[in-house]
């Protein structure tokens, strides 16, 4: 086994929570949370436990915030975007401990921020606390790791025995181990079939022109999620778009249909645009190939100037939102 040094940043979630009188909250924080994930309660471990023993990995950590990621703002995922930043020269690997609410959206924001990074960034995190009975918390951080001594770059979640694309990553389930999928699924890999990833890398790396790392932080803005639905209306959208956010994005139905019958919808849309906003459509499908052009209704849309994200998560649609506002 090649030495590596992995940086380990620790931001709260269920992983590293307790009850707290009030309900379950974060109070697990830096080495305090590793040596507790790599204890010997956990079988799982027993081989990253003996690396590390060996001094074959070394890990270094940073507790940038304990909470849980429902209280995860667009200013914290920029801390810990500066935080991957200062770290990537020096380590092999990074690996982000962090709640399962909104760590799509956080993989997303990430990607957005920190392009073409040259090591693993991997985000992970447990539907059951490292102290509940059953834990996912062991096996998912040990998967991390070993997902770190790959030879691969990129922003991941690692979660549930998958490694999923940041670009593409959204939360399905709200307690099974197997919480994350991702929304094309060319973007996922099996934990135990990495090579496949490798492989592709490689086809990437060959074909790419080697663009350098940088990073762009976001800046707070007010984006707008809306989801069409049968008992939508054209009304209620112009209120909604005039409500002062700075950008939209719409799930439209399927390949990218919303009911262009009613005239409302379309001239709304096109009011906001004609005023030097931007709106952003994706499908509402889970798995989505979004295409405007197939269905006379997403035609009709494509004409008022809407921006089509094909085939990315509903979290990474936002994320590219906020990017795009001057
Ligand atoms: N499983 C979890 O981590 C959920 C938790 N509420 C969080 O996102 O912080």
């Amino acid at each position: 086994m090649m030495n590596k040094k992995i940086k380990i940043i620790t931001t709260g979630g269920t992983i590293a929570c307790h009850e707290g009188g009030n309900g379950f909250r974060p109070d697990v924080e830096g080495d305090n949370l590793i040596n507790r994930l790599l204890s010997k309660d956990f079988p799982e471990a027993e081989d990253i436990r003996k690396a590390a023993d060996k001094g074959e990995i070394r890990f270094d950590f940073c507790s940038l915030m304990c909470i849980d990621s429902s209280d995860m703002r667009i200013r914290d995922q920029v801390k810990i975007a500066e935080e991957v930043s200062r770290s990537l020269d020096d380590y092999d690997g990074i690996i982000i401990t962090h709640g399962t609410d909104t760590m799509a959206y956080t993989a997303a924001a990430l990607s957005v921020m920190l392009r073409n990074v040259p090591v693993p960034v991997i985000l992970t995190g447990s539907q059951l606390s490292v102290d509940e009975e059953g834990t996912d918390a062991s096996v998912n951080f040990c998967d991390s790791v070993r997902a770190v001594m790959k030879e691969i770059r990129g922003i991941y979640i690692c979660f549930g025995g998958y490694l999923i694309d940041g670009r593409y990553a959204t939360k399905v389930d709200s307690d099974d181990p197997n919480a994350f999928v991702s929304t094309d699924r060319a973007y996922i890999y099996n934990i135990n079939d990495l090579e496949l990833l490798i492989t592709r890398h490689e086809l990437l790396m060959e074909n790419e022109t080697k663009e350098e790392f940088s990073f762009k932080p976001l800046a707070e803005k007010e984006i707008l999620l809306i989801k069409m639905h049968p008992a939508f209306s054209g009304k209620v959208l112009r209120n909604m778009l005039g409500s002062g956010c700075e950008a939209a994005v719409i799930e439209l139905y399927g390949k990218g249909g919303l009911p262009a019958g009613d005239e409302e919808f379309l001239s709304v849309i096109e009011d906001y645009i004609k005023k030097g906003m931007r709106v952003f459509v994706i499908s509402q499908c889970i798995y989505r190939d979004t295409d405007l052009t197939r269905y006379e209704v997403g035609r009709k849309l494509l004409a008022k100037g809407v921006e089509v994200i094909k085939n990315y998560s509903t979290e990474y649609a936002i994320m590219y939102a906020v990017s795009s506002v001057e």
